[in-house]
């Protein structure tokens, strides 16, 4: 169905879309929509043709590396010649020398403070709202509703869960706010004096082993909360008699809350399904209210209506009658999409233009109205604009970006670099050419991050034509992976990011599997990182834990300055030498299968860009575009060498089809594949597998979006 559209300064605009941009965005930036319209011409003049350069060389690179596999046939892995190809084509580009990024002013979130950093489909407003105010977690309510107290309860009240909570609870504390004697467990009352905060342990007076880890007293209706702080960041003790838990315990203490998610992805990307003007705008109408304050959704819960806002900051008032206040949200960034992209939304001499551009003009105005506040909570008092940028690959794609939000800022009348760039390194050209690409970037950079999902299937992808892939399994402890993942952190302390800048870890894509993660998790602070990925409030309150015991400043100040693994480790694809067990192809053909049928019959039919989707043991996966590009990558490798054919991979896909059906019969929204196996959604997963190895950089972005299209054009009829 054509949508109406208007002619502005050249340009074909989605009328809806236009009409949104000017009642909606601009009102308050202080930006006419003439302006806006005109500056956007310009952007695409500028940049329209560059960003399909970009896009070609991409292409022709992988061209290049496909031939040269192809030429080697079965001769051995060869590091030094490949290293000499990849340098004579351009993919490996010339070192920086040393320097130290300049990003101007950040705020502490970025600079300064380790926690978690929770990502969101920003599509979904209930969701945004809640990551938004994952700022504060309760430990107690962490604890009993997740897998870390054992299996999670289905029936009633258990009390000896809830002491087994409140047991755990106490050892965190004592571990991270320790007492002078005794343990929190032991305490029969909380207080404060102007000295801090006083416990009382076996009748007699205790404080805390640090006293300056007494920040002040927070009263919120009939709660008083001791609220604590510890390498940066808070804790509160929230006390109440009256409270069914609080009267459990001889203190009243009724919780430990965590300062936690201290920023907040609101995701534009691989989280969500966003393929036309309508979907677009629901993405920008709900970082519009983020931005402005007033995002507000209601729905409902447990039988009752709930109306969620974003939270008020929260005001401790100091032992010396001063107040202080503490962010009542996490910092919020928002993730625009890549260069690769195009839209119908806004269309030049009746082409489609790039996506990134219009994520780039329209986030950033819409974050003009945090920067123009006044008055009310902010979320940035560094007064920037935090855009995270995925897949770019190399150093000329972040220069490109530098320079498209350079024009932004000119055209909304910003100062130069309020926005900043997060850089995902997640493309293989990009960790390999990590420092030049943040050189490039160094007056805006405010992280990286390994997003070692996306890495992955750019992993497969462009050693597609070297030989088959491991498994999954291998695939976690292959070198290639550790050395991306160290050499991130140390090139980013090379860069000066310590205390500027955050070096960022990937995602738990297992939500509920929360025990695991907590085990597992406490590596990327020790690896050096200041932040990493959680995919749910509760994720983050339990990962926040990890900040406690790890001081990550101290722990970059070890690691900088220690060799940085070498290129070649990066550069040595997983590949198998012998040829898979069968058993092992058979478990991994339908596990993958299952994995994308599961993620994309949600994603073609219902819009749902991020799911949570069960593996073949049953394991509940985050799924998301980039863990879907590994699995079809997966798939596509193991076709081009013929360790699976393309007849069993259509039986296996069937098959699972089948199973992703039982698995979805509970959801009346839901329209099952088969026996037909002939829905946009089923044809989706299919042509992500089978045209997986020509797909650009085996993105699943051109097989969805079109699928989508597909499906919302059948449902309309
Ligand atoms: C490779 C990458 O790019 S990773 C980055 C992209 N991935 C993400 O952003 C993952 C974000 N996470 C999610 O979308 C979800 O957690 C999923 C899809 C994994 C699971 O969703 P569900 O099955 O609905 O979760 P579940 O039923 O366990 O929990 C729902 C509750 O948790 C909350 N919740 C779950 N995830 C989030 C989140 N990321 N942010 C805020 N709240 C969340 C919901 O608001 C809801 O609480 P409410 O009823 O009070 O509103
Ligand atoms: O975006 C994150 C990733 O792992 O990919
Ligand atoms: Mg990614």
């Amino acid at each position: 169905m054509t949508r109406p559209t208007t002619s502005l300064h050249g340009l074909e605009v989605d009328a809806e879309f236009a009409t949104f941009i000017a009642d909606r965005v601009l009102p308050g930036t202080g930006v006419a929509p003439d302006a806006f319209w005109q500056g956007y011409a310009a952007l695409l003049d500028n940049f329209g043709a560059e960003n399909r350069a970009l896009l070609d060389r991409r292409a022709e690179l992988q061209a290049r590396i496909d031939a040269w596999h192809k030429g080697r046939g079965n001769q051995p892995w060869d590091a030094a010649a490949y290293r000499a190809f990849l340098t004579e084509i351009g993919y490996l580009t010339p070192e920086p020398a040393p320097f130290t990024i300049d990003n101007g002013s950040v705020d502490p979130e970025i600079a300064t403070l380790a926690g978690p950093q929770l990502v969101v489909p920003v599509s979904n407003a209930r969701f945004a709202l809640n990551a938004a105010n994952a700022r504060w977690g309760s430990l107690y309510d962490a604890l009993y509703g997740s897998d870390v107290m054992g299996p999670v309860p289905s029936g009633g009240f258990d009390a000896a869960r809830r002491d087994a909570v409140v047991a755990r609870a106490a050892e965190v504390l004592d571990q991270a706010l320790p007492l002078l004697a005794g343990s929190h467990a032991g305490v029969e009352a909380y207080g404060a004096d102007d000295q801090g905060l006083v416990a009382t342990v076996a009748g007699q007076p205790v404080r805390l082993a640090d006293p300056d880890a007494y920040v002040g007293t927070r009263v919120d209706g009939e709660d008083t909360a001791y609220v604590l702080v510890h390498n940066g960041l808070h804790v509160e003790l929230v006390i109440n008699p009256g409270h069914p838990i609080g009267a459990a315990s001889a203190s009243g203490l009724r919780d430990v809350v965590m300062e936690a998610a201290l920023s907040a992805i609101q995701d534009c990307e691989d989280s969500v399904a966003a393929v036309d003007a309508p979907d677009k705008i629901g993405v920008y109408a709900n970082w519009l209210g983020l931005m402005r304050g007033d995002l507000e959704e209601s729905f409902d819960k447990g039988g009752k209506t709930m109306t969620r806002r974003l939270n008020p900051d929260r005001a401790v008032t100091r032992p010396d009658g001063t107040t202080v206040t503490l962010q009542g949200r996490a910092l919020l960034l928002v993730r625009n999409v890549g260069h690769l992209m195009t839209t119908e939304v806004i269309r030049k001499d009746g082409q489609p233009t790039p996506e990134g551009l219009m994520d780039a003009m329209v986030t950033v105005a819409c974050a003009m109205h945090d920067l123009t506040k006044t008055d009310g909570p902010r979320n940035s008092r560094a007064g920037a604009v935090y855009v995270v940028k995925p897949k770019m690959h190399g150093p000329d794609e972040a220069a490109f970006a530098d320079r498209v939000f350079a024009h932004v800022e000119a055209v909304l009348g910003l100062p130069a670099n309020t926005v900043k760039l997060g850089l995902m390194d997640e493309e293989r050209r990009t960790s390999a050419n990590l420092a030049a690409c943040i050189h490039a970037l160094r007056h805006r950079l405010f992280f990286i991050n390994t997003g070692f999902l996306d890495r992955t299937g750019d992993e497969i992808h462009t050693s597609m034509q070297a030989g088959a892939f491991l498994g999954r399994d291998a695939m976690k402890t292959a070198p290639w992976l550790a050395a991306y993942e160290d050499r991130n952190v140390l090139i980013g302390l090379a860069a000066g990011l310590k205390g500027r800048a955050q070096i960022g870890k990937g995602m738990w894509a297992k939500p509920d599997a929360l025990a695991e993660m907590l085990e597992a998790k406490i590596g990327h602070p020790k690896s050096g990182a200041s932040t990493a990925w959680v995919p749910s409030p509760t994720a983050a309150t339990l990962h926040a834990l990890h900040y406690h015991v790890v001081d990550v400043a101290a722990r970059q100040d070890e690691l900088e300055g220690r060799p940085i693994p070498d290129l070649d480790l990066l550069l040595t694809p997983a590949l198998a030498e012998a040829p898979l067990p069968e058993d092992k192809v058979a478990r991994e053909l339908d596990n993958s299968a299952q994995g994308i049928l599961g993620y994309v019959v949600r994603w073609v039919d219902q819009g749902i860009g991020c799911s949570k989707v069960p593996d073949i043991d049953d394991v509940q996966l985050m799924e998301d575009r980039a863990t879907c590009r590994i699995s079809a990558q997966y798939l596509a490798n193991w076709l081009a060498h013929g360790v699976v054919s393309t007849e069993r991979v259509e039986e296996a896909l069937r098959r699972m089809a089948a199973k992703v059906d039982a698995q979805n019969a509970g959801d009346p929204a839901y329209r099952p594949m088969a026996p037909g196996f002939d829905g946009p959604a089923f044809l989706a997963a299919r042509d992500l597998v089978l045209t997986g190895a020509d797909q650009p950089s085996g993105y699943t972005e051109p097989a969805l979006h079109a699928r989508r299209a597909e499906a919302k054009a059948l449902q309309a009829r």
